[in-house]
């Protein structure tokens, strides 16, 4: 690394939370950013296996949990998914969850991931 670890947050967890504040503002209803749970979504929790939001994604951030963005992308697109499987397509969480994944994986993309962690150092 090139920083220590107790003065300041290494710089690709601060890379991390700025992808994450750039996708969760696409998030505007905000029905990604708390885990779904069986009050509001009823059976949730025995379709959906592997729940995913942006809090999670966040303490996972915080706690150094991913060592790449592919890991990173993965529980971006693991949240979309759920909640494509789970509603109906004529929902509006379906049509959230598929804009928010089409946006989300271009600014993912490699010469865009790239291009953010140059502006960052
Ligand atoms: C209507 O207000 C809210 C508030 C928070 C939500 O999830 C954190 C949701 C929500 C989010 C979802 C998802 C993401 O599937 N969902 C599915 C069925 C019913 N409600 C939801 C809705």
């Amino acid at each position: 690394r090139s920083n220590t670890e107790e003065e300041e947050p290494n710089s690709f967890k601060m890379f991390l939370q700025y992808m994450t504040r750039l996708l969760q503002r696409k998030d505007t209803h905000g029905f990604f950013a708390f885990p779904v749970n069986d009050i509001i979504a009823p059976g949730y929790s025995s379709i959906i296996q592997k729940p995913m939001d942006f809090s999670t994604i966040n303490g996972k951030v915080e706690d150094e949990e991913y060592t790449s963005t592919n890991e990173y992308k993965k529980d971006f697109v693991l949240m979309c998914q759920n909640a494509m499987i789970y509603n109906r397509p004529e929902t509006i969480y379906y049509k959230e969850a598929r804009r928010l994944l089409h946006s989300g994986v271009k600014q993912l993309t490699k010469d865009n991931l790239l291009l953010m962690k140059r502006t960052l150092n």
